[in-house]
């Protein structure tokens, strides 16, 4: 991007955060024309705090794929541009997850590493999250995640050695520019895990089916007024559905479908019986109903489905157009069953946003 252009996103960035701000006309101008004097001496700008905080939570209200967004305005945002070593982005990293855990009162949280500066990627975080289980190739298939099969194979190249379970909780693999990456074990004590029981089915606990308590969005970057953010790792809580529709159900990544229609005597030799979407259901009660049990937050595909209408009243109350992707805010579990499913949605890209990136290995 060259100068004219970062001013012009600039300009667009700070006209919008400053009014939602409450700041006047004049103090947005004023501040567009100390990055105008920025831009040319350095090439570039530095945001303050607060444009860096609501910057970050507007990109969250323009997720055009997220159903949490009413939340956007409580995002807790900490500031980790100072950061430069692997062992400092660790430590920051490792705060995150105490704070946003929480002891399972999830608190929505975004910690933002240094931007790119002359074209140079700053810090990379190689986990897709924070937290996921590793997978590992074997002659009779996969142990653990098959989504995880080629970033557990870069871990151990890098040295890191696993158990060999279904749910070895992968390293934290950090780059600084052009550096070789390093790897950190995730701390024990940080990482809550909820093993997953059914209410009326005992069976479903001698599959020892477990999941991590909060989701860490770490491959993404965050792009605000021209400035990209290449670690910006980003957490909110699940949504049941997530678990126990998809990493636990897919047929590429746990499919554990079969194992729990033959815990609660279901015959799986006929689709009509629909035996499929039986232990589909009731994999999701239990997800839903293991994590209440263990107080970790979580959200259904109903609740989550009215707070999304929520969100849309309130964008329309304050003069915003709702953007979004129907394809990816219709739960996979009865989406007909929601509002969203009957509403139509223009998927226009905004700014700030989340985007993704080019994998930093290959
Ligand atoms: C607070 C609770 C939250 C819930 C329940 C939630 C729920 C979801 C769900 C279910 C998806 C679809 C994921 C998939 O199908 O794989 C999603 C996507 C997304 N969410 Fe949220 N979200 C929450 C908070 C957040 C926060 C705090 C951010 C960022 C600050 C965020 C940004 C996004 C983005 C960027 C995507 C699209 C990811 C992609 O394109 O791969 N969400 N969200
Ligand atoms: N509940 C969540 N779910 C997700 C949000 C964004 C992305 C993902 C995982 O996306 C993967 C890539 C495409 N589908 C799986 C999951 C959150 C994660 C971080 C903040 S909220």
């Amino acid at each position: 991007m060259n100068e004219n252009e970062l001013l012009g996103d600039a300009q667009t960035f700070i006209l919008e955060c400053y009014q939602e701000l409450g700041k006047s006309p004049a103090e947005a101008a004023h501040r567009i024309a100390q990055i105008k004097g920025e831009i040319q001496s350095t090439g570039g700008y530095q945001h303050t705090f607060e444009e860096l905080s609501q910057g970050a939570k507007m990109a969250w209200r323009n997720s055009n794929r997220c159903i949490g967004r009413l939340f956007w305005d409580s995002l807790h945002v900490f500031d980790a541009r100072d950061h430069h070593t692997e062992e400092e982005v660790y430590k920051a990293l490792c705060d995150h997850l105490a704070f946003a855990t929480n002891e399972g009162r999830i608190q929505p949280t975004i910690t933002i590493f240094h931007p790119i500066e002359n074209d140079c990627t700053q810090v990379r975080i190689w986990n897709h999250q924070l937290l996921r289980y590793a997978g590992y190739e074997k002659e009779k298939g996969v142990i653990g995640d098959p989504a995880s099969v080629a970033f557990t194979q870069v871990c151990e190249e890098l040295g890191w050695q696993g158990a060999g379970t279904p749910y070895d909780l992968l390293p934290l693999v950090i780059q600084i520019k052009n550096q070789p990456p390093k790897w950190f074990d995730v701390p024990r004590g940080l990482a809550l895990e909820v093993p997953i029981h059914h209410p009326e089915y005992p069976a479903i606990t001698d599959l020892r089916i477990q999941w991590y308590a909060v989701p860490i969005i770490s491959d993404m970057k965050l792009v605000i007024g021209g400035i990209t953010y290449p670690a910006a790792p980003f957490n909110g809580w699940y949504m049941g559905t997530e678990i126990g529709a998809r990493n636990l159900a897919d047929t590429e990544r746990y499919n554990l479908l079969p194992q729990v229609a033959s815990c609660i005597g279901l015959p799986t030799q006929i689709n009509s019986t629909l035996w499929k979407d039986r232990a589909l259901v009731e994999l999701n009660i239990a997800v839903l109903h293991s994590f209440k049990e263990a107080g970790v937050s979580i959200v259904d595909h109903h609740t989550a489905a009215q707070q999304f209408a929520h969100f849309e009243k309130k964008e329309q109350k304050s003069k915003r157009s709702v953007t979004g992707d129907w394809s990816w805010l219709i739960p996979p579990l009865s989406p007909a069953t929601t509002a969203i499913w009957h509403t139509a949605y223009p998927n226009d890209e905004q700014t700030p946003n989340y985007f993704y990136q080019r994998p930093p290995y290959s």
